[in-house]
This record gives structure tokens, C-alpha cells and sequence, in this order.
């Protein structure tokens, strides 16, 4: 990192707060262990990997907030425990909401003035390596106000008219899988322009960079990773444990 990234902030919101319905029943997604570590613990200490990241914001399930401070308190992170000064990273815990909107809102809402970047990334991807989480930041540094890690896609995609019956379902073309992008987090912002998108955006999105496309900004694409795939299905556990077993393997870590 350069001199001048001494001076350009960066945060990090984890919106934390979803059930995970598509995993099956348990504790919410974000609680739940892999490698016997919560989901969100490993989230964490991958957006504190990066040397910019001086704040992470983790947005709790609603009712959930004591239990995520007791686990960050419990577990060794990058500069400290929550509340802590004297480290590099510092930590914040907020409630989170209904939609994953609301609580990358409700992240957005509890960051204190003076930072330049935000980072949002899912709890539900544990795994990204910080050569992504670097990449993304460094693209916003450059003057981006919008960024995501996104990969080409391995299966042919085709658009169809849904079929709520279960009955088969028409196909009604089969996209260019050239020009499309399977997007993922952590997605990079200019910190100015994040906010305002989610103070005037309206409507639904899955994305925050689906924010800063309806203000009519761009977004620029930088390469994602295998590794920092969603855990969202029952089998994305098991690639996970996989990948962290193999990480031991390598690493000795
Ligand atoms: N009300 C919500 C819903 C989702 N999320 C977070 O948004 C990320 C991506 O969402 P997803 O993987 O869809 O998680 P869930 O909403 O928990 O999954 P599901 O739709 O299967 O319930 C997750 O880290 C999740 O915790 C959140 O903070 N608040
Ligand atoms: C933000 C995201 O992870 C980018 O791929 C994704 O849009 C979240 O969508 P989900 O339906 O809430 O999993």
C-alpha cells in the first residue's frame, strides 16, 4: 500500500442479520460454526485481513446483538476486542433488519464521520481471500464509486417464465453468458455516494451496487474469487469445510 493509504479510510458493514432459510433450520446462518468457528467470526477477521479496513461494523440478528459482541469478545480478531482503541481495526455490533437492505442501512447508519470507503460484505461468504477484499478498495481509491468482485459464469444461463405450480417452465431465451457476471462481496463504495443511494433509493434490491445503478452511476467489475463463494444451500457447508481443510493443509493454519 502506498503513503496515500494512510489517509484514505475504509470501513467495512457486515450485514450479519439474515435466518437462512436455504440452509435448513438452526441458529441463524451467520451463528452457525464451520471448522467449529461461527460463519460471521471468519467473515470478520477476512475483512480485517486487509490493512486498509480500520472499522468493522457487524449487523446482528435482531435479537442477537449481546450474543455477536460475547462472540467477538471470545474470539482473537486483528486489533482487539470490540471497543478497543489501541489496535488497528476496531469493532462495532448493531441490531440488524427485516431486508438485507436494512441492515446494510442500519451498518451504514452507525458509522462514525471521516471515512472515505465502505466495504459491504455478506456474512454468509466467510472465505474471501484478502487479495480480493485489497482489489475492491484499490479500484474505489482510484475513483470508482462503485465496485464488485464478480467471476464469468461456468453453466449456460437461460430466462424463463416462472412457474409458481412447479409445472414446467418456458424457456424464453438463452442470454450472451459472455457479457454476464456472477457478482459477489465485498462490494466497494465511494462512502458519499453509498450512503445517498440508500437514503433515496427505493424498492428492492439484492445488491448495494443495484443502488448506485438506479442513481444512474457507474459500477465497474474487478475479478472475483472461487473462494468467496455465498454460503446459501446445505452443500455450500461442506465446500466450505473443504476449503478451510485444505487452507490447514497448505498453510499450517
Ligand atoms: N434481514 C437480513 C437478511 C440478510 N442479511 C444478510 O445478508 C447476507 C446475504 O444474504 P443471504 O445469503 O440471502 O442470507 P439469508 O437472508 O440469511 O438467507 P436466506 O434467504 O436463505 O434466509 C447474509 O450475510 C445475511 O445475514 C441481513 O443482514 N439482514
Ligand atoms: C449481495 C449478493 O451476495 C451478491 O451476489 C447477493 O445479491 C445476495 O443475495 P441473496 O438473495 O440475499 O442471497
Amino acid at each position: 500500500m502506498s503513503d496515500e493509504s494512510r489517509t484514505f479510510r475504509t470501513a467495512a458493514v457486515i450485514p450479519a442479520a439474515g435466518r437462512g432459510v436455504r440452509l435448513g433450520p438452526g441458529a441463524p446462518k451467520a451463528l452457525r460454526a464451520l471448522n467449529g468457528t461461527p460463519m460471521l467470526i471468519h467473515a470478520v477477521r477476512a475483512m480485517a485481513a486487509s490493512r486498509a479496513v480500520s472499522l468493522v461494523v457487524v449487523v446482528a440478528p435482531p435479537d442477537g446483538e449481546a450474543e455477536v459482541k460475547n462472540l467477538l469478545a471470545e474470539h482473537a480478531l486483528p486489533g482487539g476486542p470490540p471497543g478497543s482503541s489501541w489496535g488497528r481495526t476496531e469493532y462495532l455490533v448493531v441490531p440488524g433488519g427485516e431486508s438485507r437492505q436494512e441492515s446494510v442501512r442500519l451498518g451504514l447508519d452507525a458509522l462514525p464521520p471521516g471515512f472515505d470507503a465502505v466495504l459491504v460484505h455478506d456474512a454468509a461468504r466467510p472465505l474471501v481471500p484478502v487479495d480480493t477484499v485489497d482489489a475492491v478498495i484499490e479500484a474505489v481509491r482510484d475513483g470508482a464509486p462503485a465496485v464488485v468482485p464478480a467471476l464469468p459464469l461456468a453453466d449456460t444461463v437461460k430466462q424463463v417464465e416462472p412457474r409458481a405450480d412447479g409445472s414446467p417452465e418456458p424457456v424464453l431465451a438463452t442470454p450472451d453468458r459472455a457479457t454476464l457476471r456472477a457478482v459477489q462481496t465485498p462490494q466497494g463504495f465511494d462512502h458519499d455516494t453509498l450512503v445517498r443511494a440508500h437514503a433515496t433509493v427505493t424498492g428492492s434490491v439484492t445488491d448495494d451496487a443495484g443502488m448506485i445503478e438506479r442513481l444512474g452511476l457507474p459500477v465497474v467489475v474487478v475479478p472475483g474469487h472461487e473462494e468467496a463463494f455465498k454460503v446459501t444451500r446445505p452443500l455450500d457447508l461442506v465446500l466450505a469445510e473443504a476449503v478451510l481443510a485444505r487452507r490447514r493443509a497448505n498453510d499450517g493454519f
